[in-house]
């Protein structure tokens, strides 16, 4: 079977129809209104049941030319002529099932991690894969993660899939799976993909079988999956005009507000900084607040800090990441001593799943430790070094290796990186490059330097304070004036100090003096 449109793919489930409605209606209503490809999965049906029904959504689906696939059920599929068959891990083993379907129908394989999608190539029979679950959903409970795999596993499949396709000139096309609804669907499409290779569509649920009006859900979901994302539609690309001058000119007459969650550690040095450059810090952890702020404040960024975790803080993280995602407002990540353990990388890859960051700030221990979260990482076969003793980095990095870890985490999670230290980098994909040094050794003395260059970062972002005044931002030139500012101010006051609490006290006066004076 030539040239399938995998865009929107419905799994049906029959278990989930609104009162109003009917099974049937709910497909029909489908097929009519933009999807592209229907799955008939039954799990309780007897076989006799299972031809019934699936000889009447083919009836629907040959009338607009839209493949049928069944799920699971070969027989089923053969006895009916439909045009595929999707099996998952626990299913027939593909290479059965393509013994028994023959060479063109359509055959497609579900696949959770990168074990799974390396068995696929490696078989090089599937059409297509299913990649996920995405998110947690309620449809499917024996998920293997049950998080999910999140853009972070999709993307790690993808590099699979597009390896394979390099080697072989053949492609597999993909999906992914779990979870996907209107809040998500342009999201998940933007984050899974790599520079070269992208999902060729969105397989849903209970986002159009369980809606009163699977018509309009359908539409709306055809039109989302063609849409950009909400924070990519005021970005802008870096500019010459960039200059810190013209940068702090629009932070001081923007005032934007940060809204911190960041650790009990910095929150109080962290606000004066934000008030010292001349915007305003708002610190909070009512959840129920975010929605208010999102929708209604204009000059407005998040960030979020991982310094001092815990269980209630990381849904709080999440679901400021939800919100701030959905209104387009810009939010910077600082995954504070995630090579410190475990569960703190843990914790960055589920806040780095959850949404879209635009600014992913640390240091150099701190960003190889994501880096190990990316798709191009190759993990080692030996032990590893420690990155990191508690908040500190004692990763021992050439400048070349630093400089190649943050192109890799920019472009896997298309972020801009700020990676900290004596010299500081910025860094956007292959071609933008930015090196910041001056400081000051005793910046090095005072906890909550790097915590409070997040807060002035997401202020420069917020305020658009891209040395342009137009109506975009572009975030690599508004990070790159925050990390100058925060070095000059770092350098003037080191010149009149000479112990971390007097620096402390000259560093704040020196970020008020270089924005107001
Ligand atoms: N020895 C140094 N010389 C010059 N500047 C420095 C020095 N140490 C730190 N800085 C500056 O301090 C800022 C914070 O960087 P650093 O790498 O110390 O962050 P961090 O480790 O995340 O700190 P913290 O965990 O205390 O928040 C950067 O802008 C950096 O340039
Ligand atoms: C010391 C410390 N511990 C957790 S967060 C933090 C502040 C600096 O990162």
């Amino acid at each position: 079977m030539t040239s399938v449109d995998y865009s929107l793919y419905l799994v049906t489930d029959s278990t989930m129809i609104p009162e109003s409605s009917t099974f049937l209606k709910q497909v029909e209503d489908a097929i009519n209104n933009g999807a592209t490809l229907i799955q008939l999965r039954e799990k309780k049906l007897s076989t006799l049941e299972f031809i019934e029904r699936a000889n009447k959504v083919h009836e629907l689906t040959k009338k607009k030319g839209i493949p049928l696939i069944i799920n699971d059920r070969i027989d089923v599929a053969l006895a009916i002529d439909a045009e595929g068959v999707h099996v998952g891990q626990d299913d027939m083993p593909a290479s059965i099932a393509r013994k028994l379907l023959g060479p063109n129908k359509i055959l497609g394989v579900t696949c959770s991690n990168e074990k799974e999608a390396k068995v696929v190539v490696d078989e090089g029979i599937a059409d297509y894969v299913g990649l996920g679950t995405v998110y947690k959903t309620n449809t499917k409970k024996d998920v293997k993660d049950p998080e999910g795999t999140g853009p972070i596993g999709i993307r790690r499949m993808l590099q699979v899939l597009s390896q394979y396709q390099k080697k072989n000139g053949k492609k597999i096309y993909s999906v992914a799976i779990g979870g996907i609804n209107h809040s998500n669907a342009s999201k998940v499409l933007y984050q899974c993909s790599l520079p070269d290779y992208s999902l060729d569509g969105l397989a849903v649920v209970s986002c159009i079988m369980a809606n009163e009006n699977a018509a309009k859900a359908t539409s709306d979901l055809a039109e989302l999956i063609k849409s950009k994302p909400e924070w990519l539609k005021n970005i802008s690309t870096s500019s010459s005009e960039a200059k810190l001058e013209n940068k702090i000119k629009t932070l001081i007459e923007t005032k934007p507000l940060v809204h911190h969650i960041t650790n009990n550690v910095v929150k109080n040095f962290s606000a004066n900084v934000t008030l010292a450059i001349g915007a305003s810090p708002i610190m909070s952890e009512l959840a129920k607040e975010y929605e208010e702020f999102a929708s209604a404040i204009p000059s407005l960024a998040l960030l979020v800090n991982l310094g001092t975790p815990s269980n209630d803080l990381m849904d709080i993280f999440k679901h400021a990441i939800r919100v701030y995602n959905k209104y387009g407002k810009h939010i910077v990540f600082d995954p504070v001593a995630c090579g410190a353990s475990k569960e703190r990388l843990e914790s960055s890859r589920q806040l780095l799943n959850t949404g879209q960051i635009s600014v992913i700030k640390g240091n150099v221990g701190e960003i190889s430790s994501i880096w190990k979260l990316t798709s191009t990482y190759q993990k080692p076969s030996g032990d590893e070094k420690s990155l990191m003793q508690g908040v500190d980095s004692i990763a021992e990095l050439s400048e070349e290796q630093i400089v190649q870890i943050g192109r890799e985490v920019s472009i896997d999670f298309k972020v801009v990186v700020v990676i900290t230290g004596v010299t500081n980098y910025v860094i956007e994909g292959l071609d933008s490059l930015q090196k910041v040094k001056g400081g000051h050794p005793l910046m090095g003395y005072i906890t909550g330097t790097g915590c409070s260059l997040g807060s002035t970062i997401a202020a420069f972002v917020a305020a658009k304070a891209d040395g342009t005044s137009k109506p975009t931002v572009n975030i690599f030139d508004a990070a790159v004036g925050a990390v100058e500012l925060y070095n000059i101010a770092g350098f003037k006051a080191g010149e009149v100090s000479k112990t971390p609490g007097t620096f402390m006290t000259n560093f704040i006066d020196q970020l008020y003096s270089c924005t107001h004076i």
